[in-house]
């Protein structure tokens, strides 16, 4: 199992600076052992522009309470979805990754194409879909979204979303939307999560199954370790990425699996907030 602390590299519009932004941001800063600390301009986060947006309806499921992890069905309308697929189309770049400092391509690590997408009204209304999931919380910036994109033999290796590089922010939460799934493979592994009682009720859609044929008493409860999303257009998985103290959860390590035939794309929506307390 590779973990090689990659996590899906940040764009360039980052900033390093003082305090008094930091401030407007998460609050009043704890020690001067803190900076400089790492905030975000507006290419990075999305500010809220308060579009009126059209009612949308989903369901959810929880999967786990500790870490929080929730399944979402519909998230997307289809609408939504091809509105998404259609403006990343020309704006699709190899995925990098990043460690600390360094940003490179590392094919064997992650293997996708990723498109920085331009909000509007659309991509506008499903931030805020994100924000409300979330409670509205004052202290989480969305970062601007990205859609992901996997080929045939497009993959991504175990790793978290979380960083863990900064006192200050970070990813605090994960929404993995399926905008696209024309395709066999490209499942979304987390190694260290249960499997939930599926004898009842509609997992078996959802995850991969040992026999995924719900309906049989031979089913039962399945406890082994490791679950498979299966990438079904539409859905979201959404998780907290941190404890209430700050720190990662490690059994949110995840993995999009290898794309054996056709195309899948994902939407990365990832919420920026307070990270490790002291
Ligand atoms: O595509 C997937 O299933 C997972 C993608 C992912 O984990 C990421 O982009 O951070
Ligand atoms: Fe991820």
């Amino acid at each position: 199992m590779i973990n090689l602390g990659y996590i899906a590299a940040l764009p360039l519009g980052y900033l390093f600076v003082w305090l008094p932004v930091q401030e407007m941001l998460f609050g009043p800063a704890q020690k001067s052992s803190d900076l400089p600390v790492t905030i975000f301009n507006s290419s990075f986060i999305a500010l809220d522009e308060h579009v009126s947006c059209p009612p949308h309806t989903y369901n959810t499921f929880i999967l786990s309470h500790e870490p929080l992890v929730i399944y979402i069905e519909n998230f997307l309308s289809p609408q939504e979805s091809k509105h998404l697929i259609d403006i990343s189309e020309d704006k699709f770049a190899p995925s990098t990754v990043s460690t600390g400092s360094d940003t490179s391509i590392r094919k064997d690590v992650r293997l996708s194409e990723v498109a920085l997408v331009d909000r509007d009204d659309t991509v506008q209304c499903i931030e805020q879909r994100a924000r409300a999931f979330q409670g509205w919380r004052p202290d989480l910036q969305i970062e601007r979204l990205r859609t992901q994109r996997y080929g045939v033999g497009g993959h991504y290796s175990n790793h978290y979303d979380w960083s863990g590089a900064s006192r200050n922010a970070d990813r605090v939460s994960t929404f993995m939307v399926y905008v696209d799934a024309e395709c066999e493979g490209g499942g979304t592994k987390f190694p260290r999560l249960r499997m939930p009682s599926v004898s009842k009720g509609r997992w078996c859609e959802f995850l991969e199954c040992k026999d995924d044929d719900a309906s049989t008493e031979r089913i039962g409860d399945q406890d082994d370790l490791g679950i498979v999303f299966k990438p079904i257009k539409g859905n979201a998985i959404f998780w907290e990425n941190l404890r209430p103290d700050g720190r990662g959860y490690e059994e949110t390590f995840h993995a999009g699996l290898p794309v054996l035939s056709g195309t899948k794309v994902g939407l990365n929506i990832w919420s920026w907030g307070p990270a490790r307390r002291r």
